[in-house]
């Protein structure tokens, strides 16, 4: 059967919300409901029908993201789901297929996603190109190596989150630009890291903020929950879940993270996730004690392949051609001359034969500078014909910088 799609209009808008609340297994107040509208422009949704009735959808945000050597337009796919009742009928696989075609021919190159399941977005031609790490710390292991730096010029303050967004949005604007994956948060995005309902709770405390500064202004802050608990010896043996953390300069950074860890009556310290680089790891006088677990971050699609190659800047000279073969955006399929060097790249097609073969998906996995292709090679997925092009093709999309969004989408 086929399902019509279409982009939806505010009418649609009830009929969405049902079902991704059947889609997700949710209940979302009517508050939560409304911040979630105010994020969407709904030119840029679709949504697919049985008759009437809406049966799934998805949407994309328009992101200002940072990639190597700058920030690039990016489309953040979202809120996709499809009714249950009418599931494994191909109703994503038509969705994806079009929200693909049109991010092309808008001219947005390159799409990237928070993935609920990370079975689902590989064969629409998305690579896993960040990944974070959890951690889960004891309150007792937290002590700093010597080496840590500090300013006595700085101050920790402790502040209402709601007073003071202007804070947190001059360190983020400051430090976003710093790191591939990251994105700009516009003033609906702010409203919903500064939520603090009771679904925005889960079960934690209120929403507090930290910020430190100097007599120049705010360098560093960090927002968190606690929430107060007890042993059956009455000790205490509080819960802090820490969200967002930004610094300007190392010494902040060491400030803000001291400042949440110095918290009395905490016995762990939850942190959802953080950059796989995240020098934290390397003030810690025990590192090992920040028990690290991996977590997916974004997953990357070159919706247009030569576009998203010329949109960043390679961490060495290269010159190769790529061959794609990409069943679901055909426009990529071919040969393309990838030129490239640390201030910018040429993308051409080519009759020469291709230098290494990949899937689309690991251009995607890659192009944030995260992944090495070695692994794609190792499984067979990759190959090249010319000697030495996919490693000089890996070497020169890596970046020094590990890629991380931090925020779900
Ligand atoms: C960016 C985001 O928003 S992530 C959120 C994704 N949404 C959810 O997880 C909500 C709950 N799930 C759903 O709404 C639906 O099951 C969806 C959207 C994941 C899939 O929708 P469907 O219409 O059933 O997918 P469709 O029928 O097009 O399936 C296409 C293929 O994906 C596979 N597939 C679909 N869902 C899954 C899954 N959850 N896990 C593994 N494979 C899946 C199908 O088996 C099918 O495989 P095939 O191509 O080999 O035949």
């Amino acid at each position: 059967m086929s399902y019509p799609i279409r982009p939806m209009t505010p009418s649609d808008w009830p009929a969405f919300l049902e079902v991704l609340m059947d889609a997700y297994n949710t209940y979302s107040s009517p508050e939560r409901n409304e911040r979630f509208k105010r994020l969407f422009d709904f030119e840029r949704t679709l949504a697919a029908f049985d008759g009437e009735t809406l049966i799934g959808g998805t949407g994309t945000f328009e992101f200002d993201m940072a990639v190597p050597g700058g920030t690039t337009a990016v489309a953040g796919v979202t809120a996709v789901g499809v009714l249950s009742s009418h599931r494994r009928r191909g109703v994503l696989s038509s969705l994806m297929r079009r929200q693909l075609t049109d991010l092309a021919e808008r001219g947005e190159a390159v799409a990237a996603l928070y993935a609920s399941e990370s079975s689902i977005y590989g064969r629409y031609g998305y690579g896993l190109a960040a990944e974070g790490v959890a951690f889960t710390i004891d309150r007792r292991d937290t002590a700093f190596s010597p080496h840590a730096p500090s300013d006595p010029a700085l101050r920790l303050r402790i502040v209402n989150p709601d007073g003071a967004r202007n804070v947190f949005e001059k360190v983020f604007e400051a430090v976003r630009v710093t790191r591939p994956g990251m994105y700009a948060r516009s003033t609906p995005r702010w409203d919903g890291v500064l939520a603090d309902d009771e679904q925005a709770r889960h079960g934690m405390g209120p929403l507090r903020g930290l910020v430190a500064e100097d007599d120049t202004g705010p360098r560093g802050y960090a927002l968190f929950r606690a929430k107060e608990g007890f042993s059956v010896h009455d000790i205490f043996e509080g819960e802090l879940h820490l969200y967002d953390l930004h610094a300007t300069d190392p010494a902040a950074y060491a400030a803000v993270w001291r400042g949440v860890l110095d918290r009395d009556l905490i016995a762990t310290f939850k942190v959802p996730t953080r950059p796989a680089d995240d020098p934290i790891r390397l003030l810690f006088n025990d590192p090992r004690r920040l028990r690290a677990v991996a977590v997916d971050d974004l997953w990357i699609r070159l919706a247009d392949v030569r576009r998203a190659l010329t949109e960043r800047a390679y961490a060495a000279p290269v010159d190769v051609a790529i061959g794609i073969d990409d069943p679901v955006c055909p426009w990529n399929t071919g040969t393309w001359r990838l030129s490239a060097d640390t201030t910018g790249a040429t993308c051409e097609p080519t009759r020469a034969p291709a230098d290494v073969t990949l899937p689309v998906n690991a251009l995607g996995a890659a192009y944030l500078g995260g992944t090495s292709l070695h692994a794609w090679n190792a499984t067979g997925a990759a190959a090249e014909t010319r000697e030495g092009a996919l490693r000089a093709l890996s070497t020169a999309m890596s970046w020094d910088v590990k890629p991380w969004a931090g925020l779900i989408f």
